[in-house]
């Protein structure tokens, strides 16, 4: 399986000025969007409410968060597999990940509450920030993928119940340094994942023609994926590609994934 870094990365710039719905530079950016998930199922996304502080005050905190007791981390459990706490597994004994559950809700409240019961409103405060702000995101990439698809009328009423569980990971430095996959290959169930991370590097994405490529944007741009749900539901027009994350170099590797799924109404689609 060759690797090789992409000279270029799709990139889409949502700016104020792009996400003025009407305007030329919206209905611009909405193509841009929809060509970028059909033809690549991933984008880097320049948007400017995540800035360098934001990203940073996360990737200092997820360090807090693995640092405690195992004893303490188990007790984030789900009925869902591998949303609670992951650990210690023997195929993937590198990673170690916890879930948060309704991100954009109470679950930031309720996880923080676990993990220290004494609160860390450092914490809450950061990763709740956070996730709004990809959550905000998520839903303006669906609302341009429903303009482009020339689906206008009240994208209001085709967008059902959203859901955002967000997982943060923790990938440990292998002993030997070879290319040592972390995270198994994979596509995500979700419509999209969006996945900031620190300047580590790891993740890789399988092209539509078989080819692995790195894929690591400059901090603090997150990566956003499509998954199968979003495949599904475009009738497979959007690609929800392959991915997996390699170690490299010789420093833990923290990440996010936001996840976010949605019931949509598919009634006046077609
Ligand atoms: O750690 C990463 O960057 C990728 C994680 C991932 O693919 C996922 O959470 O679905
Ligand atoms: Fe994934």
């Amino acid at each position: 399986m060759g690797s090789e870094t992409l000279p270029k990365l799709p990139t889409i710039n949502f700016s104020e000025q792009n996400l003025s719905p009407g305007t030329n530079s919206w209905f611009s950016t909405c193509i841009e969007v929809q060509h970028a998930l059909e033809e690549y199922g991933r984008f880097v996304a320049v948007f400017d409410e995540v800035t360098l502080e934001i990203h940073n005050a996360i990737f200092r905190t997820l360090k807090e968060l693995f640092d405690l007791p195992t004893e303490t981390k188990i007790q984030n459990t789900s009925h869902k597999p591998y949303h609670g706490y992951v650990g210690q597994l023997p195929f993937i004994p590198l990673h170690e990940s916890l879930g948060i559950n309704n991100s954009t809700t109470q679950g930031v409240q309720s996880f923080t509450k676990i993990m220290w019961p004494a609160g860390n409103q450092h914490f809450y405060e950061s990763v709740d920030s956070y996730s709004m702000l990809l959550a905000e995101l998520q839903e303006i990439v669906m609302r341009m993928v429903l303009e482009s698809y020339g689906i206008k009328d009240g994208c209001d009423s085709h967008i059902g119940s959203t859901t955002h569980p967000l997982l943060v990971m923790k990938n440990q430095v292998p002993e030997m340094p070879v290319n040592n996959v972390t995270f198994p290959c994979h596509t995500d169930k979700s419509f999209t994942t969006i996945l900031p991370q620190k300047q580590v590097g790891g993740l890789e994405i399988e092209t539509k023609d078989g080819n692995w490529i790195a894929f690591e944007p400059p901090s603090p741009l997150p990566c956003v994926i499509a998954g199968d749900a979003f495949m599904a539901w475009s009738n497979g027009r959007i690609h929800s590609p392959n991915h997996q994350v390699v170690a490299r170099g010789n420093e833990e590797r923290y990440s996010l994934g936001a996840a976010f799924f949605q019931q949509m109404d598919n009634k006046n689609t077609r």
